[in-house]
């Protein structure tokens, strides 16, 4: 299916400016950046333009116990149609990811499943659930049979362009964007079988202008269950959306993570589920080698990193400073010491982060100053050692204890050996320092950033 096949109904002027600012520039404040999780889902999406190598377990449960467990190897198993498979195989996918080992034969079951599926970003919720709803879709009926609710606008396009992609061989079957902009008029019917948009714009379409009825549905999928929860508006749409469709609709729900409130919004949205969890990566401490050093402002600390430096071979380091202004300074200071640096800070559009990243990833810097943006979700297998110029703290000054987990977890990974160390400039860090010992009940020992031989001797 030739992307132009695709009933993209959006205005097609509106939609090229809006291009221009796919990814917006969404904060100023680098904690809003952490805590907007909007953001760190398309930057993600962008980042992961292959599978997430994952060894963790799946954990299935199914709403019937006594019905066999049926998962695939291979995506032939699932008898999908020509079409469909030959879309599959364009995308370079050659068998189902670990997720979708389980979660494919349980979305295209007859009669239909309903399932909550978690598993982190990356590892293959969107392509399956793009297969199932290509897979339900009759497309010699000229109405809407699937509907996708995503939080914004940019993660809805995103997935509109796997749906795009998958079907590249199935023509007969149309997408439509139910976004802002794409304005259509009241009563008329559309014919696009599949319907992808945000909360409030499908409402609309559904309800208020009986563009889509409701009642034709037969797959729902709610995407990105935990960004869509922390709107409360798009709680409330979802909900209203979901209690329009029929009882036998088939309903799915993904989500990367799975904190209480995403669980209690999933039981209000999809009965009687099925479940597949993909277990969560124990990250340990046990592989990397911790440091901390004392020095009294950041110009010592400055002085500290370039003794680490001037000791050790560092194949790719990343760098932690607690505000863009420190980031940015010592940037500028590494460069002009004749380090290739790389700076990613919160002014950043979610574009120009992913950009960063991935040039980071490729080896073209070997260094990367950074807030805590990227703390999650970046996997860059060389990053042999983790400078925590500011140790990570919550609003109330205390040790964070998971984002120091987050950041020094990139290094000593896959077996590897890893080299952390801490900067400490105040009694207050010094204390942040102890209670991260406290917390993992490990001792960080002192580094002498003067003595060479010292630097050298932790490196082996
Ligand atoms: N079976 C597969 N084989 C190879 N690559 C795959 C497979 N399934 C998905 N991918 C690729 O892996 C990447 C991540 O997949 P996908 O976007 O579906 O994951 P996700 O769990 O939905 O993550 P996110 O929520 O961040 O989008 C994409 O580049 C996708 O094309």
């Amino acid at each position: 299916m030739a992307t132009d096949s695709w009933a993209l109904a959006v205005d097609k002027q509106e939609n090229t400016t809006d291009s221009v600012s796919l990814y917006p520039k969404l904060f100023t404040c680098d904690s809003c950046i952490v805590e907007d999780k909007a953001a760190q889902s398309l930057l993600n999406k962008i980042i992961h333009t292959s599978l997430v190598n994952t060894t963790n377990q799946v954990e299935v449960l199914q709403r019937d116990p006594n019905s066999p467990l049926y998962s695939v190897k291979t995506f032939e198993e699932l008898r999908l149609k020509e079409e469909l498979l030959k879309g599959v195989y364009s995308m370079g996918f050659n068998r189902p990811s670990k997720i979708q080992e389980n979660a494919l034969p349980m979305m295209l079951a007859e009669p239909p499943q309903n399932l909550i599926a978690q598993s982190q970003s990356g590892t293959g919720k969107t392509a399956a659930f793009a297969l199932a709803m290509l897979s339900h879709v009759n497309p010699a009926k000229k109405w809407t049979q699937c509907l996708c609710i995503s939080p914004t606008y940019e993660l809805a396009l995103q997935t509109g362009k796997v749906i795009e992609q998958m079907g590249k061989y199935y023509p007969e079957v149309k997408l439509a964007y139910a976004i802002r902009g794409n304005k259509l008029d009241r009563g008329m019917k559309l014919q696009e079988q599949i319907v992808i948009g945000t909360p409030g714009t499908v409402l609309d379409w559904c309800s208020k202008l009986k563009i889509i009825d409701p009642k034709k549905i037969s797959v729902f999928v709610l995407d990105e269950a935990d960004v869509m929860i922390a709107t409360q508006g798009h709680q409330d749409q979802s909900i209203r959306i979901q209690r329009m469709l029929p009882k036998e609709c088939q309903m799915l729900l993904f989500s990367a993570t799975f904190e209480d409130s995403v669980w209690k919004f999933a039981e209000r949205v999809v009965p009687d589920p099925n479940i597949i969890k993909l277990k969560r990566e124990e990250e340990t401490l046990d592989t990397i080698k911790q440091y901390y050093v004392l020095c009294s402002d950041k110009e010592e600390k400055f002085t500290a990193l370039c003794n680490i430096y001037g000791a050790i071979t560092i194949a790719q380091a990343m760098i932690f400073c607690h505000t863009r202004k420190t980031a940015g300074w010592l940037a500028a200071e590494l460069t002009k010491e004749g380090h290739v640096v790389a700076l990613l800070s919160g002014e950043m559009t979610v574009e120009q982060r992913a950009a960063v990243i991935e040039r980071f990833r490729e080896g073209k810097e070997k260094v990367l100053v950074t807030t805590n943006v990227c703390s999650r979700g970046i996997d860059v297998e060389q990053v042999s050692v983790v400078i925590n110029f500011d140790l990570p703290m919550d609003k109330d000054g205390n040790a964070d204890n998971e984002t120091y987990l987050h950041r020094i977890g990139r290094t000593g990974r896959f077996g590897k050996r890893g080299l952390a160390v801490n900067m400490i400039d105040s009694k207050h860090s010094m204390n942040i320092l102890n209670q991260i010992e406290d917390h993992f009940n490990k001792k960080i020992n002192k580094l002498d950033t003067d003595d060479l031989d010292e630097i050298e001797k932790i490196s082996n």
